[in-house]
């Protein structure tokens, strides 16, 4: 169950008293004065903060309905000790704002969760929203029950729910990893596209192992120099998509835009990468 005492825009309640007018409770209309239906969309969704006009309406309905409920818990909050009225069985949890704790009705032994909440960090109204937000939700199945008992004692404010004693839901659900296929099970990622048309094939059979010095009819890996092929036998790859190598330009030529992948292959990497790009193999100039 979370705490709403946290300044969140839409649960906190605002710093004023019980009594105060509805006009100050969340989902309260703005300033400007109720909008009107026929308002245009874009202007009405800016007004409402994204809201339509229902929503708006619901909400501040909602919010009248918690304002009574708030204002009847505080003229019958029990104020007593809780050690009074309850024995402590154990620690449940630790919340930002207070702890919850396992106890049992001194008479009758029902076990219940109790939330305690510490007066210097709550303020009475801070924990009626708290109390009463719960009291609303908790008729949801599947929120906690709330029980509609408010103790206001010297040094806290508590209130009871039903305990949950199996768990924190959290330690249940599991954080989504991706499941890791078993190695003899995967499967090759297919080589860059790029591999398969400067290859002309369509499967990656090629992968393993050096590269075919056959060039193809599509795209010729091979000038009459042979320096392309030269340099993808080599294992060396450039990370540019797009390259002009120049008749009769010397490997050294080439420039820091080719990076040798050879010391992969020596290092006994078991499939050096091969990323030939596409080359653009033309005349220099005369
Ligand atoms: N009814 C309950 N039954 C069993 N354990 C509970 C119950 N309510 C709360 N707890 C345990 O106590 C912990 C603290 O609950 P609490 O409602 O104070 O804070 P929270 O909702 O976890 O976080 P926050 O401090 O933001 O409100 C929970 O994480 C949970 O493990």
């Amino acid at each position: 169950m979370k705490s709403s005492l946290e300044p969140t825009p839409a649960l906190t309640p605002p710093s004023c008293p019980i009594n105060a007018p509805l006009t100050e409770m969340p989902g309260k209309q703005s300033e400007e004065g109720p909008v009107e239906a026929g308002a245009s969309e874009d202007s009405e969704e800016e007004g409402l903060g994204g809201l339509t006009l229902e929503e708006l309406q619901q909400g501040q309905e909602a919010a009248r309905v918690l304002e009574d409920m708030m204002a009847l818990s505080a003229q019958t909050l029990v104020r007593a000790e809780v050690d009074e009225l309850y024995e402590e069985v154990r620690p449940l949890g630790q919340g930002r704002y207070g702890r919850v704790l396992l106890v049992t009705h001194r008479q009758k032994g029902t076990p219940l969760a109790l939330k305690q909440l510490p007066k210097p960090r709550t303020s009475l109204r801070g924990f009626l929203y708290e109390f009463c937000v719960g009291l609303s939700l908790g008729v949801h199945s599947a929120i906690v029950t709330a029980y509609g008992i408010g103790i206001e004692s010297a040094q806290s404010y508590s209130f009871l729910t039903e305990p949950v004693l199996h768990g924190d839901l959290m330690a249940f659900i599991q954080p989504k990893v991706r499941r890791q296929t078993p190695r003899r099970l995967r499967v090759p990622l297919p080589p860059h596209r790029n591999v398969l048309s400067s290859l002309g094939r369509r499967n990656h059979s090629h992968c393993v192992g050096p590269p075919r010095a056959s060039p193809t009819r599509r795209r010729p890996l091979t000038g009459p120099t042979g320096l392309v092929e030269l340099l993808g036998l080599f294992g060396v790859h450039r990370h540019h998509r797009t390259h002009t190598i120049h008749y009769g330009d010397p490997p050294g030529s080439i420039g820091s835009h080719w990076t040798p992948i050879k010391s992969q292959a020596l290092q006994g990497h078991p499939r050096p990468r091969l990323t030939y790009r596409p080359y653009r193999v033309t005349r220099g100039p005369a």
